[in-house]
């Protein structure tokens, strides 16, 4: 097995050394479990990198990857910073009581509320992605008497090696202003006038689920070419580069990610380089990690349910869950690897597909995977769900949503409760406008 768990002797899947069949039972499935070990190493991988580096850096966790109080509460105890795309993620940042300097806002139609909250509560940097986004700012800012730091996102024209859905740096995209056709520029000569408004600096991030430094560095040295003009025309210097997140993970065998720190050490040595030939100071950078902390100290772990064979077609394998607690093979054709998990080294193996349970032909969890013979109740552990997962989970069918658990010094703790089907209602409403007659013609 690649994944970073181990094997107990009965051939249960081991948890940070916590039986995955007692957490099942425990807790119930589906259920979403995370090794919070697993987390602080990768969040100390980058943190780590930039201190032996000798550079000034904030390492901001995506929380949309996976966002909840317990994982901000890690967040914080990482000295990581925070992005926050919707007054939901910042709301729950607040109630983790996470330190409001260290929040960054993202969003590419940040509304007069979700503004007035960053403003409202001093987040440390508002991250502009729009003209429309600039008034607003500058209007909330005069309404509240306040000043605000932000840096401008800039779309680096990187088309990176990934999904289309999850590419965003490219010139085509709902993201940013176009570095190349002067939008860019005309944020920030806009943003230069407005007295409350500091510009720190430039943000970009080029996509999602990236092997390679090569889109990061030459998005880098896009920037630097506009950053040394600038500071020509406008006297400015970026003292923040913000370079985003986007380092991938392996999901399958077929995944080879690059160790964390290479990626930190790419960034770093062409900020450098980039610097040096401009002239420039180095700027503090910023990146915006999510994937890369949570998705692979994360597992799903499902009970086995109905089996369709279809000689000579495909033999059809039922868990409890599916679309509604992981979208992405969905959305992305996204690959995943299972095992298991109450018999993860079982004989007889055979070629499987795992369904899910909801009510769309495209609920497939993962097609062709070779698994010991199954029976009904065995338990599937899925892994690298951690990311992007209870983060995407839907009501679709009206599934209750997941349990959460943490693992850590060999315990473990629920950190998001299973949804109940009252919890699931209770923002329903009974219908009361002409019930009466309706009743009445109707019977
Ligand atoms: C602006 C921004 N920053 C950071 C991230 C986090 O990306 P990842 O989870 O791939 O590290 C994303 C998502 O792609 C993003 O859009
Ligand atoms: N949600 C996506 C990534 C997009 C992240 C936000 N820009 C995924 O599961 O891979």
């Amino acid at each position: 097995m690649f994944h970073p768990f181990d094997v107990s002797d009965n051939g249960h899947l081991t948890i940070g050394g916590i039986d995955s069949v007692y957490l099942a039972n425990k807790y119930g499935t589906p259920l979403f479990v995370y090794d919070v070990n697993r987390i602080r190493n990768n969040a100390r991988a980058f943190v780590d990198t930039f201190r032996e580096l000798g550079v000034r850096a904030q390492v901001a966790y995506a929380s949309k990857a996976f966002s909840s109080i317990a994982m901000i509460q890690i967040a914080k105890q990482e000295n990581l910073s925070l992005d926050v795309v919707s007054q939901g993620e910042l709301y729950t940042a607040l109630k983790a009581e996470f330190p409001v300097e260290r929040i960054h806002m993202h969003g590419n139609n940040k509304s007069r509320e979700e503004i007035s909250m960053a403003v409202k509560n001093h987040i440390g940097c508002i991250v502009v992605d729009n003209f429309h986004e600039i008034d607003l700012l500058e209007q909330t800012l005069i309404d509240y008497n306040q000043r605000m730091n932000v840096l401008i996102r800039v779309t680096p024209g990187i088309e990176a090696h990934t999904h289309d859905y999850i590419l965003t740096g490219n010139e085509d995209s709902k993201f940013g202003f176009d570095l190349s056709n002067g939008q860019a520029e005309e944020a920030l000569q806009r943003l230069l006038k407005i007295d409350s408004i500091h510009v720190m600096g430039l943000h970009c991030h080029i996509g999602s689920q990236i092997f390679e430094t090569n889109g990061f560095t030459m998005a880098v040295e896009r920037l630097f070419q506009k950053l040394k003009d600038w500071k020509d025309r406008y006297q400015f210097e970026s003292e923040v580069l913000n370079l985003g997140g986007g380092f991938g993970i392996r999901y399958t065998k077929e995944d080879d990610p690059l160790p964390l720190s290479h990626y930190v050490k790419a960034l770093v040595n062409t900020v450098e380089e980039s610097t040096q030939s401009c002239y420039m100071s180095f700027p503090e950078i910023w990146i915006e990690p999510g994937r890369s902390i949570v998705g692979d100290a994360g597992l799903t772990i499902y009970k086995l349910g109905a089996v369709k064979d279809i000689p000579n077609v495909r033999k059809y394998v039922s868990v409890d869950g599916g679309m509604t607690d992981n979208i992405r093979p969905a959305l992305y054709q996204a690959k995943y690897e299972a095992v298991i998990a109450n018999n993860v080294y079982g004989a007889h193996k055979e070629e499987v597909s795992i369904a899910g349970k909801c009510c769309e032909s495209g609920d497939m969890l993962i097609l062709d995977i070779e698994l010991p013979k199954v029976e009904e109740n065995d338990l599937l552990a899925v892994f690298s769900t951690g990311a992007y997962g209870y983060s995407m989970s839907n009501h679709y069918n009206r599934f209750p949503k997941a349990a959460v658990v943490f693992i850590e010094n060999g315990q473990d703790q629920l950190v998001i409760k299973r949804e109940s089907f009252e919890d699931m209602v209770q923002n329903d409403l009974s219908y009361e406008l002409g019930g009466k007659n309706n009743e009445a013609s109707s019977n």
